[in-house]
């Protein structure tokens, strides 16, 4: 993308109020090669501004810029030479911001607003632009006005009565546009209307007196011009800007000699200019991070510096060498405001009703350059303007004046481009302006056939992508589908296995007799029980086993292992039992009750003692749907989760009962717990010391005389 340096303009103001002249600032029209210059560095420009050293005198600053004028250039010249011809630009869509700095007292606002006979920049930029807007039949050119001021880092709306005008936040729109939020914005028909409500405005303005200035601006004041241009043909709107800024004075306190409140207002303007050499400092440096957000003055003036706009910067000087000191400060920050780089964009609309291809179909397109015309007022920014310094004629500009838009792009000047406004997509046909508008500019964009095409491409594009993903989607689905089916064969296929090899190998001997004592089982119970032998004969493969089968089936084969076990219980084979409910276990591991079964077995096993389960529920008369009975007594119930497992484990609730059943063969029993049990009270009470009561314990239930050992206890028992 091209760049667009900021351009400069230098302009020396007559001595006022006695002032004393000396030589110490002077304008040169022609280089002089007797002068030392130690801050050019072989500039071509013809036109500089001499400082001389306030350390040595004989030595001499020497400033060169575009544009330098003497104490004798008037309003007018200033304004064709450097103004006028940034109205051809702000008729071609591009933002221009016209900024007047220099210490108080220097003439910006003379430069900026002028009087009544003698107008400035803005009265003449106005009149300039209707003057443009009266050519420019063939389009609806709207014109408005805004005006604000910065004022101790605060923005007022300066068109709006200072009683009614609250402080304005500054914001960035989506396109990290900055704006001003809320400011008002006045259509205007006429100079004579602008000047109405431009002369009541300023008189809003925050004025002070000074020892420099008896009307010395204490704000900064930003007066903005927006010209819309729409074709009504092509229905497309260019929307062009001119920000004119007259900032508040540079100060020296010491000269201004203010009071209290002019100092804090000074403060305010001293910081604020501050961080816009700042600014202006970053962007010479290429710094990754530009402190526009320090002053609401430099976040407004964003895009005038490194941003989208044509800038140019007017220096006002003031002369004698009580000034000298200001001047040397204002000259050193205009050479390095020359060096920074904008990148102007032409803000064009497109305002007929498109197709909305989705976002990531099209290619953004890149924003589309200011006019040629730019580019041209770039080259030239090294020349100087023809007659300055003594000759009091204004010259005729050298800067090429935009006369046709169409001939100063040339075509060439552009590039599609999109550029957000209004929320709308923007097109790639730039609108033909310019005085004369029999030119062919308009050719200078896409036709409506292009358009045409590169929508269609657009919505190919989008078709394409939403049957791609659609494809993805599909494929996803089905490989999902596949997975599923896969994993439920798998599972399938291992228990078809397990059922096969339980019915070739019958375990040892294990199964047999059990089934033929237990002839009425049914014939679902039978082929669980052959396939859980089978699997007690595979050992760790159960593990893998539980893990493909589904809650339900996993639920069912714990209960059969349990029947089993329970089975072999009461044949007084308790390792086979252990090894039976542990199998189980490993189908619900969460069941309290089953593992304080194996608690109990275990122990029986490892002190070699007798074995007497609890006898098994009786059966209730129960509704089918809770619970399952086989003919051979084994009783399956439903079972609602993990962790309760009531299968044939006893139920807690006969646990008293049952314990008072078996009482006297658990005392032939060898005494359970002894060692884990020590404390005297505890000493002789059986019913205390079971493993069971142990892990009663543990799990922290109320058992009759677990209140006595502690959890940790208990625990320390049944961990031996
Ligand atoms: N080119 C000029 N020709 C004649 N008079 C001028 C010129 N420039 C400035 N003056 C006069 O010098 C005085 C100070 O100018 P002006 O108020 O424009 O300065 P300023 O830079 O805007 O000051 P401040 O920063 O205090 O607002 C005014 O009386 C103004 O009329």
């Amino acid at each position: 993308m091209s760049t667009h340096a900021v351009k400069i303009a230098a302009r020396l103001r007559p001595r006022i109020n006695g002032e004393v002249d000396d030589d110490s600032i002077k304008v040169h029209t022609t280089p002089s090669t007797s002068l030392s210059d130690p801050s050019s560095s072989g500039s071509s420009s013809t036109s500089f501004i001499s400082v001389t050293n306030p350390r040595d005198p004989s030595q001499v600053f020497k400033f060169p810029f575009t544009s330098c004028y003497d104490q004798s250039s008037t309003q007018e010249e200033i304004f064709n030479n450097d103004v006028q011809p940034m109205i051809d630009v702000v008729y071609s869509g591009v933002t221009v911001t016209i900024f007047a700095y220099g210490v108080t007292s220097s003439g910006k606002t003379h430069t900026m607003q002028g009087t009544k006979t003698d107008p400035g920049v803005i009265p003449r930029v106005v009149r300039s632009m209707f003057m443009k807007q009266s050519h420019l039949r063939r389009y609806v050119v709207n014109l408005s006005v805004s005006y604000m001021e910065i004022y101790k880092d605060e923005v007022y709306d300066l068109l709006v009565t200072r009683d009614n005008a609250p402080k304005l936040p500054v914001r960035e729109n989506d396109h990290g546009k900055v704006f001003v939020a809320n400011l008002s914005s006045i259509p205007i028909s006429s100079v004579e209307e602008f000047d109405t409500i431009y002369a009541q405005a300023t008189k809003h303005r925050s004025v002070g007196s000074t020892n420099l200035n008896h009307a010395s601006s204490r704000s900064h004041a930003v007066l903005t011009i927006e010209v819309s241009m729409t074709d009504p043909v092509k229905d497309i709107t260019l929307t062009g800007k001119i920000n004119l800024v007259d900032l508040a004075g540079s100060e020296n306190n010491r000269l201004t000699g203010n009071d209290p409140s002019r100092m804090a207002e000074s403060a305010a303007i001293n910081k604020s200019l501050s961080v816009l050499g700042q600014v202006v400092h970053a962007l010479n440096q290429g710094a990754s991070r530009i402190p526009y957000r320090n002053s609401k003055l430099t976040r407004i003036l964003q895009d005038a510096l490194g941003g989208s706009s044509v800038g140019l910067l007017i220096c006002n000087l003031a002369p004698g060498v009580k000034f000298r000191q200001d001047t040397l400060n204002t000259l050193n920050f205009a050479v390095r405001t020359k060096n920074v780089e904008n990148k102007p964009v032409v803000n064009e609309r497109d305002n007929r009703v498109q197709p909305k291809p989705h976002f990531a179909a099209i290619q953004p397109p890149p924003p589309k350059l200011a006019p040629a015309v730019l580019q041209q007022t770039s080259i030239l920014g090294g020349h100087s303007r023809p007659s300055v310094g003594g000759i009091p004629r204004a010259g005729p500009s050298r800067v090429p004046r935009v006369s046709t838009y169409g001939a100063g792009a040339g075509g060439s000047g552009y590039q599609p481009f999109a550029m957000g406004g209004g929320g709308k997509r923007m097109s790639f046909a730039p609108m033909g302006m310019g005085a004369d508008e029999k030119t062919n500019s308009l050719t200078m964009g896409m036709t409506d056939k292009e358009i045409d095409e590169r929508i269609a491409k657009a919505v190919e594009a989008e078709v394409a992508r939403r049957l791609e993903e659609r494809e993805k989607e599909r494929e996803r689905e089905n490989e999902e589908r596949r997975a599923k089916e896969q994993h439920e064969q798998q599972a399938e296929a291992a228990e078809r296995q397990a059922d096969e090899q339980s019915k070739q190998t019958l375990p040892s001997g294990v199964l047999t007799p059990l089934l033929k004592r237990h002839r009425d089982l049914d014939d679902e119970l039978k082929a669980r029980l052959y396939e859980l032998e089978a699997k007690f004969e595979r050992g760790n493969k159960e593990t893998q086993l539980a893990d493909v089968l589904s809650p339900v089936s996993k639920k069912k084969t714990g209960r059969a292992y349990v029947a089993l076990a329970r089975a072999h219980s009461e044949k007084g084979d308790l390792q086979v039992a252990l090894d039976l409910y542990r199998k189980a276990e490993s189908y619900v591991p969460d069941n309290v009750k089953l593992k304080e079964r194996i608690i109990e077995i275990e122990w029986s096993v490892k002190h070699n003692t007798e074995f007497v389960p609890s006898p098994k529920k009786p059966k209730k008369a129960k509704s089918k749907k809770k619970g399952k009975s086989f003919g051979s007594g084994l009783k399956v119930e439903p079972v609602e989760g993990t962790v309760d497992f009531p299968m044939d484990v006893d139920e807690e609730t006969q646990r008293p009962q049952d314990e008072k059943a078996n009482m006297g063969k658990r005392k032939k029993s060898a005494r359970f717990g002894s060692e884990a049990t020590n404390r005297p009270e505890e000493k002789g009470n059986e019913d205390a010391e079971s493993p069971l009561k142990r892990q009663r314990l543990i799990s922290g239930k109320d058992w009759a005389p677990a209140g006595k050992m502690s959890k940790r206890q208990a625990m320390e028992g049944a961990a031996e």
